[in-house]
């Protein structure tokens, strides 16, 4: 499949980000902040929304200085609410007149307001899909483009610790690869991925350490660690990579990159279920 504007490099079909706008939640620090690093790096221009105004608008004249000029723009929003994630998205079109690629990284652990967890981490993935799909697709005019979003490893498989947060990165995959399935059924022109990294080196890491975000499941503290110990923590810088692959690499729709320690690859899901006799 080919969207867009495209370059060959070998047998890949890529597509060049010169001139492109792109989209990151969550974007004031952590993972959001290295994929908006890269996004610039390969000639997008980003607009970054998170509720950090502070580290947000810091980021903004960072990147601006070293970047260049007006290529970076900070907008404040709560993606967990419909009105101030419609404002936010409504600014970057009014700014850039286009958005190509659009990014749902924000999300929280946090077992014990559990109703927030989900708010955030799937019912905002949801809006800030549906929200770019509108705006890109083909059968509105849009003119087509890449979706992006960040579940986990806790997607692919139980992180016990915390299940509310498991249960919303399954979601995630689930809902992208099904809506990654329609928009090819339905010629959308836009390819939507999931990116699915270990633990990695930023400040969400600390919150096995906290009873308020774990709840119940604080005396689970010891199993985190130990999963921590056996699984080495990725830098954002890794995770970026693999980022970059799921924008700019034509061919790839519906794929989930796992990215961990030991490397990173796209997830194969099994098409054949063993037999278990059900009759005792
Ligand atoms: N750090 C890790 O080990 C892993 C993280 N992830 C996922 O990567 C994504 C980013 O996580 P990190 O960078 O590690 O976290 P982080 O805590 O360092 O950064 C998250 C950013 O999202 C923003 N944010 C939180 N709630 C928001 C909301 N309602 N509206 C707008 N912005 C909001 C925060 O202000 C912050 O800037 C999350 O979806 C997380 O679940 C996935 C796998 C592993
Ligand atoms: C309350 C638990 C807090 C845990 C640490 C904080 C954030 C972690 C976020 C993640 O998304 C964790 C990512 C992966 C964990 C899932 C499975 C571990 C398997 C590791 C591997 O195979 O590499």
């Amino acid at each position: 499949m080919v969207f867009g504007k495209f370059e060959q490099a070998g047998s890949l079909w890529i597509m060049a980000l010169n001139g492109k706008v792109a989209v990151v939640t969550g974007a004031a620090q952590g993972l959001g902040k290295g994929f908006v690093e890269i996004l610039l790096q390969n000639g997008a221009n980003v607009a970054l929304l998170d509720l950090n105004e502070k580290a947000g608008k810091d980021l903004e004249e960072n990147l601006n200085k070293a970047y260049g000029a007006d290529r970076a723009h900070f907008y404040t929003a709560d993606v967990s609410s419909e009105q101030q994630f419609k404002d936010a998205f409504q600014k970057v079109l009014t700014k850039f007149g286009r958005v190509d690629i659009f990014c749902n990284n924000a999300g929280i652990v946090n077992e014990k307001n559990w109703e927030k967890t989900v708010s955030i981490n799937l019912c905002a993935v949801v809006r800030g899909t549906y929200l770019a799909l509108e705006h890109m697709k083909k059968e509105n005019g849009g003119q087509g483009g890449v979706i992006v979003n960040v579940a986990s490893l806790a997607g692919l498989g139980p992180l016990p610790s915390a299940p509310i947060y498991t249960a919303t990165k399954h979601g995630v995959v689930g809902f992208s690869r099904a809506l990654s399935m329609a928009s090819q059924l339905a010629n959308y022109g836009v390819r939507i991925n999931v990116l699915c990294p270990t633990f990695v080196r930023t400040a969400l890491i600390d919150t096995f350490h906290s009873e308020e975000l774990t709840g119940q499941f604080f005396n689970l503290k010891t199993v985190t660690e130990s999963l921590l110990d056996k699984h080495p923590l990725v830098e954002v810088e890794d995770v970026a990579k693999g980022f970059l692959l799921l924008v700019k690499d034509e061919s790839l729709n519906g794929a989930v990159l796992a990215v961990r320690s030991t490397g990173t690859g796209i997830v194969s899901f099994p098409t054949e279920i063993p037999k278990t006799p059900v009759s005792l």
